[in-house]
């Protein structure tokens, strides 16, 4: 029997304790019914609790990636995470640029959960010039978006503010503040930011530490969702009700920050 299912692509880095990164998204993707495929940006030795070591790949080598499948497969919607470094931003930025690659959601992945740098210094100026510009759905954290806008952000007008602000600044379609990092009743809570005006995004507050790999589950969802015909607006918030139950179903592995359960329907043993 033949299926014809969409592509979704990820340009990510990959994550060796399997909670976050390239893993995380694929899970996403499959539990989405689309086809996942991926260009590797960078190789973490990481797990629940640090990033030991960091490898990238040549810019490059990132672009065949991206060409190889768009070539041949072609591709529904993209997703981005971990990119390292300015030259693999700018080399990758240039690619989607002239391949005109949409939709494209750009999770502005900075910083772990474990407080790891993940990203250098001077990448973000060209994150903020190359790659947001040209995204459907941004989706930064509390701290992402504190740097990406210069907002100090700790209540939720101040979410809509730095919402307002890097919508303003960069043109980009559509902004999602994650508030993960938020605390009190704030946690949890995110802001949408559209053509259509702001939402505030609530679910339930799930009590867990279990939370790595959260933003990249998000921001993978909103892709899948977006490949398979759904409107901004719907696409992201199918997309917090997926991390929703992936959350309450969060997994006890490792020392540290366990990774969410994505498969939650299908693990009831
Ligand atoms: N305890 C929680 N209860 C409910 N939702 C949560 C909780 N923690 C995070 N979320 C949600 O998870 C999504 C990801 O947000 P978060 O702010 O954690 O992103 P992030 O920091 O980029 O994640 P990552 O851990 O992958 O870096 C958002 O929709 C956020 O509201
Ligand atoms: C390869 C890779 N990509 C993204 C993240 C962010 O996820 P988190 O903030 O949950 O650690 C990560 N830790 N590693």
């Amino acid at each position: 029997m033949k299926s014809k299912i969409p592509v979704v692509l990820t340009i990510a880095g990959s994550d060796s304790g399997g909670g976050a990164g390239i893993q995380a998204d694929l899970r996403t993707f499959a539990f989405h019914c689309v086809h996942g495929a991926s260009a590797l940006t960078c190789v973490t030795a990481q797990n629940t609790v640090a990033v030991n070591r960091v490898d990238g790949l040549p810019p490059q080598a990132v672009v065949a990636q991206l060409d190889a499948v768009v070539d041949d497969l072609g591709v529904q919607a993209v997703k981005t995470g971990m990119l390292l470094n300015a030259e693999i931003i700018q080399a990758v930025s240039d690619r989607l640029q002239t391949l005109q690659l949409r939709p494209l959601v750009v999770d502005p992945v900075m910083v772990s959960r474990s407080g790891a740098q993940l990203i250098d210094r001077q990448a973000v100026e060209t994150l903020q010039q190359a790659l947001i510009p040209q995204a459907t759905v941004v989706t930064p954290n509390r701290y992402e978006a504190q740097l990406l806008t210069g907002v100090e952000i700790n209540s939720l007008e101040k979410m809509e503010e730095a919402a307002e602000t890097l919508k303003w600044q960069s043109g980009v379609q559509a902004v999602l503040i994650k508030g993960g990092g938020m605390t009190g009743e704030l946690r949890g809570v995110d802001v949408l930011l559209d053509d259509q005006g702001m939402v505030v995004l609530k679910t339930e507050c799930i009590d867990t530490g279990n939370t790595h790999g959260t933003g990249c589950t998000l921001s993978a969802a909103i892709a899948a969702n977006l490949a398979t015909g759904h409107s901004i607006r719907d696409a992201v918030h199918q997309g917090k009700n997926y991390v929703t139950e992936a959350l309450k179903w969060s997994l006890e592995i490792g020392q540290g920050t366990g990774p969410v359960g994505h498969f939650f329907p299908l693990c009831l043993n």
